[in-house]
């Protein structure tokens, strides 16, 4: 059976004025599959999101969410996504509940509708026993997997993350790197993965590899070890990057 797919990215190219960032970028994430935005700084992850979410236009090229091109069928489009941002923009003065019950008010969600879909997505998170308490008390990993509840509540077919682990200690990176497997395991949820840290990465992940604004590498971990006859993915990524390994 053909993979249904969630994220179709097609000839992507994008300049900050004469600065040409993104060349040619073209991937796919299919439904259920959890996708590795892998990239040094500065290799354009966080450009790429930035059109994704169309905080910026692009000019050239294709972006399609469930089908939906983002340019000509945007809202039905943007209805697919749901974001994890680099910075939290949680209000840490309110409770669990409270943050996404204003969340689900600003998209226009029945108060009921928004109450089922905030159980339903902080008890897949481990979180609902919690959701009274203030989010300032919570850890860094925590509020994270607040974030992650928030942007699944309308029921997106994608979710991106912008290296959602930034600042995190090691049992709660691995915590959510896990929860997030998870959810692309379970559901028919698309996830695209910005990081640059190879430990984020499932032997089942599929890995984008982009460099100065260009794909270098796309597919199964172990074609892309096989691809550059190396030992292991960070060898590959180094390979890919410094042109060493
Ligand atoms: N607002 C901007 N104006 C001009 N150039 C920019 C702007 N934002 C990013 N860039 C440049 O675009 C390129 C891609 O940057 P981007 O932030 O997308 O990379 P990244 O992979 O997200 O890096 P990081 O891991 O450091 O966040 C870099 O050369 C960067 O200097």
């Amino acid at each position: 059976m053909a993979e249904k797919l969630a994220l179709e990215i097609t000839n992507l190219n994008f300049s900050y004025g004469n600065k040409h960032v993104l060349h040619d970028l073209t991937f796919t994430v299919a439904a259920g599959q959890c996708c590795i935005l892998l990239g040094p700084n500065g290799a354009g992850k966080s450009t790429l999101f930035s059109l994704i979410t169309r905080l910026y236009a692009h000019k050239q090229g294709d972006i399609h969410l469930a089908g939906f091109n983002i340019h000509k069928q945007p809202l039905k489009a943007l209805a697919q996504l749901g974001v994890v941002f680099q910075q939290t923009t949680l209000d840490l003065d309110l409770s669990v509940q409270q943050n996404l019950r204003y969340h689900a008010a600003l998209q226009g969600m029945s108060r009921k509708k928004a109450n089922l879909g905030i159980q339903e997505q902080l008890e897949r998170l481990g979180m609902y026993e919690r959701r009274k308490e203030v989010v300032r008390q919570l850890n860094g990993g925590h509020r994270r997997r607040v974030e992650i509840a928030r942007a699944l509540m309308h029921k997106p077919g994608v979710l991106l993350l912008d290296e959602p682990t930034v600042g995190l200690d090691a049992p709660s990176r691995h915590a959510i790197v896990k929860h997030v497997h998870q959810l692309a395991q379970d559901g028919d949820l698309a996830v695209l993965w910005a990081t640059h840290l190879m430990d984020e990465i499932y032997a089942s992940d599929k890995v984008v590899l982009i460099h100065q604004g260009a794909v270098k590498a796309e597919g199964a971990v172990k074609d892309i070890i096989q691809q550059t006859q190396t030992d292991n993915i960070n060898d590959a990524f180094f390979k890919l990057t410094l042109g060493k390994g």
